[in-house]
């Protein structure tokens, strides 16, 4: 009988990593006590009676754990220690062979790069597989492409039916793992059994600190349900009622709390946006420089991202941005038009013109002619929203003239708004300026007490902050273009300002026209 492993916190050893004077065994020990859960004694170098020397003294240590040990590489050492299991890399003696060697009971895992070799471990009958490297890292020499932690979720989605197991490995830390966790789930939900962490347990000086924050992380998300681990949605419960009084709320609170938001957008219209911010109660602040993006993100509500004027300082900017507020569980508002940002931190809504959202989707159903869409949009705008937030996990916002915001199951359809918005450049982007603040509202004002955000990259319900952000900026629109003193596009943004500044709760819910689908 194959021993059952749970594969959540997966630790590979290395000596070499060690602090100066941290005595190898006790590193282990303490790992193993802080809630270390499979360990691979991984020895490159070692002769083979010191590897069996080390490997022999683990084993004792893992079984008064009652942790099962996986010997790298050499099965020789693995036979010899009575060993739980082998993990073998691309060019080691293949899984099919080691099969062949090893006790019926022993697991065999291999390190897979791509989906070819992904589906050879899966011919040759492999127990798991290491997806990496997620990230770059001092531990290996790297030969091959990073994964990235989107590229994680088509590799899981190729073990749907099997019983095939799958960590991540590569750079992961207790930093990044809630975004490696959630951005590896393939559209099916289907998600990692666990991470492989080298250095960010085997190189602390407090190594069963490490491990036991990194369990606990791992905990809280595998508590959420199925698909949706941790995101920040309420939407399966909304009601066109119990958004208009969410509305209302998020409304009624954001002047008074007249939330920091940070906007990192195109050179075009930060002006605008940093204005039309103001005029909705909160208050802007469009810095740019990476020296100052881990200050701001402990001060700023919300961060807007939006890549329309693209240069590489600001792309640097974003990049720290992104993964600091992440830390910090703040919601984040992405305006996409290139994806590798994705890779680095989780975006809590993405929000875009069908033409960028095809692009970010991988359809070509839609095109785009610079900055805007080209024909009618989507055929099915519900279905795509839906299958894009499910696969981005996040809140997605379609916009045009009729715009749409799914959390993966419900969807709302959105009619208010004016077709002078489309006549004026940078319209979108306001509405993303306009979405972050109220993201701001709905995050600083989400009831969380008692409740562990371990596993949750923001709180809030970002599906209802998203919507008040399109409904508010959508009215004040209506109103303004209905202006005796508004004639056209240009009078009608300075008209618009004025609209958004005095615009009250009970107006926009006189005027909303909502249907959930
Ligand atoms: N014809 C229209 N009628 C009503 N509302 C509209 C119309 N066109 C756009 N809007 C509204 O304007 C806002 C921006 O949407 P749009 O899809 O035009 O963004 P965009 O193409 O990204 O704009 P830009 O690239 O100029 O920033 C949304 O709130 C949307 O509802
Ligand atoms: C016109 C334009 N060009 C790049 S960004 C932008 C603003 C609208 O998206």
């Amino acid at each position: 009988m194959t021993r059952t492993i749970d594969y959540s916190l997966y630790l590979v050893t290395g000596r070499e990593l060690l602090p100066q004077g941290k005595d190898y065994f006790e590193s282990l020990e303490e790992s193993l006590q802080g809630g270390v859960t499979v360990v691979q004694i991984r020895e490159k170098k070692a002769e083979t009676a010191e590897f069996l020397d080390i490997a022999l003294k683990s084993k004792a240590i893992c079984d008064r754990y009652n942790v099962p040990l996986i010997i790298n590489d050499r099965i020789d050492i693995a036979l010899a220690i009575d060993a739980d299991g082998i993990h073998v890399g691309q060019t080691d003696m293949p899984v099919s062979m080691a099969r062949k060697l090893l006790p019926q009971k022993c697991i065999i895992g291999v390190s897979c790069n791509n989906k070819e070799e992904l589906q050879k471990a899966l011919e040759n009958g492999a127990d798991y597989v290491g997806i990496g490297a997620i990230y770059a890292t001092q531990t290996k020499d790297l030969t091959k492409p990073l994964v990235g932690v989107r590229g994680i979720g088509p590799l899981l989605q190729m073990l749907d039916g099997t019983s095939v197991k799958a960590v991540a490995i590569g750079g992961i830390n207790s930093k990044n793992v809630l975004r490696v966790l959630h951005g590896s789930v393939s559209g099916t939900g289907h998600s990692l059994d666990g991470i492989a962490v080298v250095s960010a347990i085997v190189a602390l000086n407090q190594p069963r600190q490490a491990a036991s924050e990194l369990s606990e992380i791992l905990s809280e998300f595998k508590k959420g349900p199925s698909i949706f681990h941790g995101m920040s949605s309420a939407a399966n419960g909304h009601t066109t009622d119990s958004i208009t009084s969410g509305v209302v709320s998020l409304m009624n609170q954001i002047r008074t709390l007249n939330p920091l938001v940070h906007q990192i957008t195109n050179s075009v219209v930060t002006a605008q946006s940093a204005n039309i911010t103001i005029s909705i109660g909160a208050s802007p602040i469009m810095a740019t420089a990476v020296d100052e993006m881990s200050d701001l993100a402990t001060i700023c509500g919300a961060l807007l991202v939006n890549i329309g004027t693209l240069t590489p300082p600001a792309c640097a900017g974003m990049l720290a941005a992104g993964c600091h507020v992440n830390t910090w569980k703040k919601p984040i508002v992405f305006d996409p038009v290139g994806v590798d940002l994705l890779n680095k931190w989780q975006p809590s809504v993405i929000k875009g013109n069908a033409g960028e959202l095809a692009a970010l989707a991988g359809s070509i159903e839609v095109t785009s002619k610079g900055v805007d869409t080209v024909g009618n949009g989507f055929e099915d705008p519900v279905g795509f929203v839906t299958a894009l937030a499910r696969r981005e996990r996040c809140i997605v916002v379609l916009t045009g003239k009729t715009d749409y915001v799914s959390d993966g199951h419900t969807c709302a359809v959105l009619d208010n708004g004016h077709e002078f918005l489309g006549k004026m450049t940078g319209s979108g982007c306001a509405t993303g300026s306009c979405i972050a603040s109220f993201c701001a509202v709905a995050s600083a004002s989400a009831q969380t007490e008692g409740q562990s955000l371990r596993g949750v990259l923001a709180k809030g319900d970002m599906f209802l902050a998203s919507i008040a952000g399109i409904l508010v900026f959508n009215v004040a629109a209506e109103l303004a273009a209905a202006r005796d003193d508004v004639k056209g596009p240009g009078t009608f943004f300075p008209a618009l300002i004025d609209e958004l500044t005095s615009l009250t709760p009970e107006v926009v819910q006189e005027h909303i026209k909502i249907k959930i689908v």
